[in-house]
């Protein structure tokens, strides 16, 4: 079995209990130089590519850019289609090796999302494919522009929202994906380009 707690926390970090699921959220986990490496570096090295799906009979583009990458034999399925992913490079494998200890989980895959401007987004969804087991642990990384992350409670309507900052994590556990949705919405005020990566463990049982 994968640990389940930290092995360590980041002083800084801030525990969020919502009702039905938990987030940890580190503003700071990277220093600024770090966070400005990853950015320049993943801007130029990651394969980005802008995937569609077919939605009433039509292909429609998501309005971002997307990679996938990870241990070979993690594919995973989303939005109708298989997703194979590429060899981890060595800034990705960085970063996954200096998460880990804070996420407690022992990530296999990442998918990094582009948002070129505030008008790319993601719309309402849970991260909650049954490859990624019951209750995952999903850690998110956080570059360039500062964008609004929302959660919305299901059934009950609760809702919550962070500002995701340059050089931040937040970590997602719990039965947080079985009872909340969470976008990040377009936006007027943001030019700057933004990258997200969420670590993910995909399991195979197939
Ligand atoms: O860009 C973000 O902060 C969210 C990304 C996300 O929800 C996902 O990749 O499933
Ligand atoms: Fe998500």
């Amino acid at each position: 079995m994968e640990p389940q707690l930290p092995l360590f926390s980041d002083p800084a970090s801030q525990h969020i209990s919502l009702k039905d699921g938990e987030l940890v959220y580190c503003p700071q986990f990277f220093t600024l130089q770090e966070a400005d490496h990853y950015m320049q570096q993943l801007l130029t090295t990651i394969h980005w590519r802008q995937e569609g799906m077919k939605m009433y009979g039509k292909h429609v583009l998501f309005p971002r850019l997307m990679a996938w990458y990870g241990d070979a034999g993690s594919s995973y399925a989303f939005s109708g289609k298989t997703y194979t992913p590429e060899a981890w490079t060595p800034e990705l494998l960085e970063i996954k090796d200096s998460i880990i200890p804070e996420a407690g989980a022992n990530f296999n895959s990442v998918l990094l999302n582009r948002y070129r401007h505030g008008k790319d987004s993601m719309g309402w969804h849970a991260d909650d494919e049954p490859e990624l087991g019951v209750n995952p642990v999903i850690a998110s990384v956080n570059l360039g522009a500062t964008r609004r992350f929302m959660l919305r409670h299901v059934k009950e309507g609760h809702r919550f929202e962070l500002e995701l900052q340059h050089g931040s994590l937040l970590i997602m556990k719990g039965t947080l994906q079985h009872y909340w949705q969470h976008q990040v919405p377009k936006t007027t005020q943001v030019s700057g380009e933004r990258i997200n990566l969420t670590f993910r463990v995909i399991q195979y049982t197939r």
